[in-house]
């Protein structure tokens, strides 16, 4: 999608211990309405804690996190899905006894505006129209997920791929304007990512919503990402277009170990010859 430029989400000095790990160290981030933005880095490096003071998980010591130009230090989790702020986490988080449709219709819940009183008047109040309203979205998400075939299954026993997408239609559910996505590609096979990317695409460029991503697959990071911060025992060590920092030699050190692992042993192969 297109960026226009205006500041979404900006995170500054975020510093968050717990006892003596530093999971982060001084972050400072924006991201742009519009955009695929993705954090990678390490095991360890601290992309879930990053993403988990944005949802409200966790409350960074020092720092100041803005979404639409308003503070969301001291937000609530609640409060931070009502403004628009989604996500889906790296374990999956679904009820596995219950149906994909009611797995859904639990995102939409902070949505629902009728309590229990207005509920005794379902039938004469706004209550009925109100549900009726939910589960007319919620169908629009099946549809847009491409899910309608297992749409009364128990979650639970759906494939991996599809638990993750139900997962993904769920943190839809509050339409969200930013959603955060904790690798959505982990454990699944190449054609349950190629899926998966394009839905998160879609998810962008149709219905316009922002993400922030944390990511290992370098091929779907590369993909679909407009800009990539690079996490390193905490801090960030580069930000910038996917090509640039994939380019960054700082970035090849830290998180393409591989690669240096590789030239090791052809170094160490040549000296043994
Ligand atoms: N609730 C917690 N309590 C104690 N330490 C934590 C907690 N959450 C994260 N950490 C520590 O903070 C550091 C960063 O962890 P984090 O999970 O954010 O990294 P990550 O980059 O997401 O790693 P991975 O790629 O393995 O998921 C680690 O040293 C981790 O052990």
């Amino acid at each position: 999608m297109v960026q226009s430029g205006e500041l979404l989400l900006e995170a500054k000095g975020i510093n968050l211990r717990f006892g003596g790990i530093r999971a982060l160290t001084d972050v400072s981030f924006n991201v742009r309405k519009g955009e695929v933005f993705s954090i990678i880095g390490p095991n360890g490096a601290g992309k879930t804690s990053m993403l988990n003071c944005i949802s409200g998980r966790y409350k960074p010591q020092e720092g100041e996190i803005t979404y639409k130009g308003r503070s969301l230090i001291g937000r609530s989790i609640n409060d931070r899905a009502a403004i628009g702020i989604g996500r889906t986490f790296q374990n999956l988080a679904l009820f596995g006894h219950m149906s994909v449709l009611d797995n859904i219709m639990v995102g939409r819940h902070h949505l629902l505006k009728n309590n229990f009183l207005t509920g005794m008047f379902y039938w004469v109040g706004g209550a009925r129209k109100e549900e009726l309203e939910h589960r007319r979205a919620v169908e629009d998400i099946i549809d847009f997920l491409e899910i309608q075939h297992v749409r009364n299954e128990p979650a639970g026993t759906l494939s991996y791929g599809l638990r993750k997408r139900v997962e993904l239609a769920r943190a839809i559910a509050i339409n969200p304007d930013l959603i955060l996505l904790d690798e959505p590609m982990a454990g699944m096979n190449l054609e349950e990512k190629e899926d998966m990317a394009r839905y998160i695409l879609d998810l962008n460029e149709e219905l316009g919503t922002t993400v922030v991503m944390i990511e290992h697959d370098m091929g779907v990071v590369m993909d679909i990402s407009n800009r990539v911060m690079v996490l390193d025992f905490g801090k960030k060590i580069a930000a910038g277009l996917p090509e640039e920092v994939m380019a960054d030699e700082h970035v090849r050190r830290a998180y393409l170990g591989e690669e240096d692992e590789l030239l090791h042993d052809e170094e160490g192969e040549a000296a043994a010859l």
